[in-house]
């Protein structure tokens, strides 16, 4: 069954309407701005056919991970800024609020072909909870609803999945339509050796994934502060190290299960403190100080991993071996970057996702040199474990 896409909506059910489009604009902030902005750029195309057949654009997104209440810290002002940088001819608002009769207006106000940014939709208790009274309160924010966003599509929440229920037609838009296209294709039968590249910092939501996925990959490489929860499920000492003591016990489960086959680092970078000047020391991993805390795989993991991922005829990478934002951290990173691209320019499928792993490739100037960048971590992994993304299960369908 087919989605339906915003290709299906006709010009009446635009011109002039709201479209409430559920963007991911979970981007990373530096100093109070977006740090990259790659996900906004990436729903360009979606933004801009809305403006051009004279709808009235409301994007709403969550950003970060707040705790269900207003934070400044994680405000979507600044990333409504940058997208009116990138669509100098378009009026691009932003509107404090994301429900009730305030968001309503700012919606009303829009003239065809503006756009208005709500506010942060994890500031409201019901958003994670899907919670049917705040999808109705979405649901009058718009005419038609549009989910672009690929990168939020495995969480079943009340702006991706409630508000798609009560506000028809319910239709992807363009990243999404080609985020299942590019995904589908490339690993519905995965040519071989298939190799998995899992880190970040996203350690229980990661750890169900790699059950999943260890039957279909030939290897899996793990780094980033997820290896720090196998060394601690290995008994190793690991310091002052970012580990989620509640997942020990089933990273241990997976050590047995994985065999060969879950690949670990050998040596990591380990400093007293995460700062780019801060002292560091290239340990093996059995011998990481009791006061400092690994914060990237050392050179003799990047030579291992390069190797597997060289012999590869597919791989899929998700989540930053290290603390790539604070260098000299990053180093794991780019070494992983840059043996994905030899892969591609020697005939493999290279995908990577995530927020944070897009922004690393971009930032290693690679962007162009692996087969897909999606923009989603998460939701790309559920999508490869064969996972029916709740966020697109609840759109229209063309047979519907
Ligand atoms: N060893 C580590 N210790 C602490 N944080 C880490 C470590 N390795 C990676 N990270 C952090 O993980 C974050 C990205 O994690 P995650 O959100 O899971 O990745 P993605 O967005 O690519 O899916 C980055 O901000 C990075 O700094
Ligand atoms: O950045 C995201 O996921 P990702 O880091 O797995 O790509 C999405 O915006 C989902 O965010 P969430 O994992 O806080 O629900």
């Amino acid at each position: 069954m087919a989605t339906k896409t915003i290709r299906d909506l006709t010009d009446e059910q635009l011109r002039g309407k709201r479209a409430l489009v559920r963007v991911d604009f979970n981007v990373p902030l530096d100093g109070g701005k977006v740090g990259d902005d790659t996900r906004i750029v990436a729903a360009l195309p979606t933004i801009q056919y809305l403006v051009e057949r004279g709808a009235r654009v409301v994007l709403f997104s969550h950003l970060g991970r707040p705790k269900a209440a207003p934070d400044p810290k994680y405000s979507m002002r600044p990333v409504a800024e940058r997208l009116a940088e990138l669509m100098p001819g378009t009026k691009v608002e932003f509107c404090p609020a994301s429900d009730g009769d305030e968001a309503v207006q700012c919606t009303e106000r829009l003239q065809p072909g503006g756009v208005v940014v709500l506010e942060n939709t994890r500031f409201l208790p019901g958003e994670e909870k899907n919670d049917p009274a705040l999808s109705k309160a979405f649901a009058r924010l718009g005419d038609v609803y549009v989910n672009d966003a690929f990168g939020s599509a495995h969480r079943a929440h009340a702006s991706t999945e409630g508000v798609a229920h009560l506000l028809r037609p319910a239709v992807a838009g363009f990243l999404m339509e080609k985020e299942l296209a590019y995904l589908g294709q490339a690993l519905s039968d995965p040519k071989r050796p298939f190799v998995a590249i899992l880190g970040g910092a996203k350690i229980s939501g990661k750890l169900d994934v790699i059950e999943q996925l260890l039957p279909k990959v030939d290897r899996m490489l793990i780094g980033g502060a997820m290896a720090n929860t196998f060394f601690k499920a290995m008994g190793l000492e690991t310091g002052t190290s970012l580990v989620e003591d509640d997942r020990v016990e089933m990273a241990k489960s997976l050590l047995s299960k994985g065999g060969d086959k879950l690949v670990l680092p050998v040596d990591a970078v380990v400093a007293p403190e995460l700062k780019s000047d801060a002292r560091t020391t290239v340990v093996a991993r059995d011998a990481v100080p009791a006061d400092q805390a690994m914060y990237d795989v050392g050179p003799r993991t990047v030579d291992a991993f390069a190797k597997e991922i060289r012999a590869a005829k597919t791989v899929v990478w998700n989540g930053p071996m290290g603390v790539f934002e604070t260098p000299p951290f990053d180093a794991g990173t780019l070494g992983v970057a840059r043996a994905l691209a030899e892969a591609t320019a020697a005939g493999a499928t290279t995908v990577v996702g995530g927020g944070d792993s897009a922004a690393a490739i971009a930032q290693a100037g690679l962007e162009d040199r692996v087969t897909h960048v999606s923009t989603g971590g998460g939701a790309s992994l559920e999508f490869l474990e064969g996972k029916v993304l709740p966020g697109v299960a609840a759109l229209d369908t063309r047979d519907a």
